[in-house]
């Protein structure tokens, strides 16, 4: 479909975009794509329909292909949008990765890719076709930086999940700072995130968040939670979010999750691979 050559800058073997690449000094393979794909947007999609041709290549090729790109890119990488204190907290948590206390959860725009479970036999899952249409909620920005960054790691011996978070403008409420709906959605995400791994396939029945102080846009906060209990098929989280350096409470909350059906926990999964 795509030229074989592949992009020179990216080095990405079916990338389409090879004459519009500008590699940035020191951008990954994944981000290359991503710039490469927003100048070959700008510069040809918006203008062309389904089913016009581009150089042989029909733009509905092209949509298939950005969307599984899409698909396999995993969000959770750094790039250019990390402010510094991003940075050092994601370094941190990565150095905690080494002796497998902490696992660095790779964050994709369908969630059970994220979670790797394998949920196929046991649940309805949709289809390809539904999928490539639908996104996980706080992946649903590709602009770098102006909504949800954000990273997690999970301690699986402490039950615990933290998930480093810098909101972007897109994200605003009162001037300057984070909406409280989206600090609501980043609590929500890194508790279920926290609630699956734990117990498997499980929805929010319950969610109480007391906001302590607003989060200024372009900071970076920690969301630390927990299980705290599970009791058949109720599992009850708590959770705080805290300023880097841990002087400032943002937020708290708690929450109660239900799980859905019998399927075996990630952390058990991983336990017998
Ligand atoms: C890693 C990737 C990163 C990324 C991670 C990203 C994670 C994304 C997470 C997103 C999570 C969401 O947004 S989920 C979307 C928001 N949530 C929803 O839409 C859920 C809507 N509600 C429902 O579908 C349903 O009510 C359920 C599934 C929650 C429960 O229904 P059910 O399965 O029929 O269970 P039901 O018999 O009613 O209740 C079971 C038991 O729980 C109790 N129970 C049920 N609801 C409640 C409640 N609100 N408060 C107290 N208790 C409750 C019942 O009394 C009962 O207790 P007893 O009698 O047994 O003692």
């Amino acid at each position: 479909m795509f030229s074989k050559r592949g992009c020179s800058h990216c080095t990405f073997q079916n990338c389409p975009v090879r004459p519009y690449a500008k590699r940035k000094p020191n951008t990954k393979q994944a981000d290359c794509i991503y710039d490469c794909l927003d100048l070959w947007l700008v510069k040809w999609a918006g203008l062309l329909g389904d089913g016009h041709q581009l150089h042989g290549i029909s733009t509905f090729s092209f949509q298939t292909w950005l969307s599984q790109a899409r698909q396999s890119k995993d969000y959770a990488l750094p790039n250019s949008s990390w402010s510094q204190g991003m940075m050092d907290l994601y370094s941190r948590f990565l150095e905690m990765c080494k002796d497998g206390t902490w696992k660095r959860i790779p964050s994709y725009t369908w969630l059970y890719r994220s979670t790797q479970l394998n949920l196929k036999k046991s649940l309805k899952l949709t289809s390809e076709k539904e999928r490539k249409e639908t996104r996980l909620f706080p992946r649903n920005m590709d602009t770098e930086g102006v909504g949800f960054e954000y990273a997690m790691f999970l301690n699986p011996s402490e039950k615990r999940m933290v998930c480093l978070f810098q909101p972007g403008p897109y994200l605003e409420g009162h001037p300057g700072f984070a909406h409280g709906g989206s600090t609501a959605t980043i609590i929500d995400s890194t508790i279920g995130g926290c609630a699956i791994f734990v117990a498997g396939r499980v929805m929010t029945a319950n969610l109480s968040i007391n906001y302590r102080n607003p989060i200024p846009l372009g900071s970076v906060v920690l969301v630390d939670s927990k299980v705290d209990q599970v009791e058949g098929r109720k599992v009850f989280l708590s959770c705080q979010v805290r300023s880097i350096d841990g002087q400032t409470l943002h937020a708290e909350a708690t929450a109660l999750f239900i799980r859905l059906d019998s399927t075996k926990s990630l952390q058990q999964q991983m336990s017998s691979q």
